[in-house]
């Protein structure tokens, strides 16, 4: 059995994975954390009245024999949540988006030092660890590309995680290059996205909305449309699994699901 500690238990993705974490055979649950929470035991809310598993409120109060760290937080808190994890040889699967890339070289050669194998996948889904790996596919053929993602209105980072690596799949078998008119002038400020290396991404909140993104790609006289949808947080499950299940034969940080596939 893994011992499993879900960190952001109280949010939507963290409510998913206990639940996940509680029906898979494999895993243990050891913890659960949220600054959020005001219960001590996760037995004292009724869904889960059978369920002895300690409530953590307080990084510094975590005493725990967990395993691996799933973290489902905010961008504030991954950064320092994870080197938590590693500090205590817990091997980190990391859904929270929006850490630097400074951030994550610190924390990969953190996880080095200790000899902790972890993961950061900037998505959980199949058909967006898909999309990235035939959009960088596509790119090649295809240099000229712009990002659309679409995410729930209560997302607290743009753009979304997975468009930021999916501009970075591409930029590595793409030359950076303007795209668009060199004379095109602003008349709304934004109204050209982002710029990654010359590639527009642009980001929608709605309501109703999951996490979906949108690649296109345009040639001479032909386009391309690469498109994956979640319409369910259900879709990020068998990744977390996969990751949970897997990350303790690593000795090295990760970035992206498809390594570990
Ligand atoms: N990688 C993926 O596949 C994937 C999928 C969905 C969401 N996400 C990311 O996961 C993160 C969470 O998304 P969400 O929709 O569940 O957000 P949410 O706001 O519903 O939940 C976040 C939870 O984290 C808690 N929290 C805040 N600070 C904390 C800390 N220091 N330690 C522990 N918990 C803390 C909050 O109280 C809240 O309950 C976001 O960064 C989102 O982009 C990633
Ligand atoms: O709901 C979110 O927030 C999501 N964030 C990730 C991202 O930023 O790419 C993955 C999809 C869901």
């Amino acid at each position: 059995m893994v011992k499993v500690l879900v960190a952001g238990f109280k949010g939507r993705m963290g409510n998913t994975t206990v639940q996940m974490v509680l029906e898979h055979e494999g895993f243990d649950l050891v913890g659960v954390f949220d600054p959020m929470a005001s219960e001590k035991n996760l037995n004292e809310n009724p869904a889960y009245s059978q369920t002895d598993v300690p409530v953590f409120t307080n990084l510094a109060n975590i005493k725990t024999d967990a395993e691996v760290w799933i973290d489902f937080t905010r961008p504030t808190s991954v950064f320092e949540n994870t080197k938590f994890a590693l500090e205590h040889g817990i091997s980190p699967v990391i859904g929270t988006t929006g850490m630097t890339d400074d951030q994550v070289k610190e924390l990969q050669a953190l996880a080095k030092e200790k000899q902790v194998g972890g993961l950061i996948a900037p998505n959980f889904g199949i058909s967006a660890v898909l999309l990235m790996q035939f959009a960088k596919q596509a790119a090649k053929y295809l240099p000229d590309v712009e990002i659309i993602e679409m995410h729930h209105d209560n997302k607290l980072d743009a753009p979304s995680g997975t468009a930021l690596n999916t501009a970075k799949m591409i930029a590595e078998v793409r030359k950076e290059h303007y795209q668009g008119n060199p004379d095109e002038k602003e008349t709304l400020p934004g109204a050209r996205g982002a710029n990654y290396e010359g590639m527009r991404i642009h980001a929608v909140r709605l309501p109703g909305y999951v996490a979906h993104e949108q690649v296109l790609f345009g040639g001479k006289g032909e386009a391309l449309t690469i498109r994956q949808d979640s319409f369910d947080r259900i879709s990020f499950m068998s990744g977390v699994a996969v990751a949970t299940e897997k990350i303790r034969n690593y000795s090295e940080l990760m970035v992206g699901l498809e390594n570990i596939l």
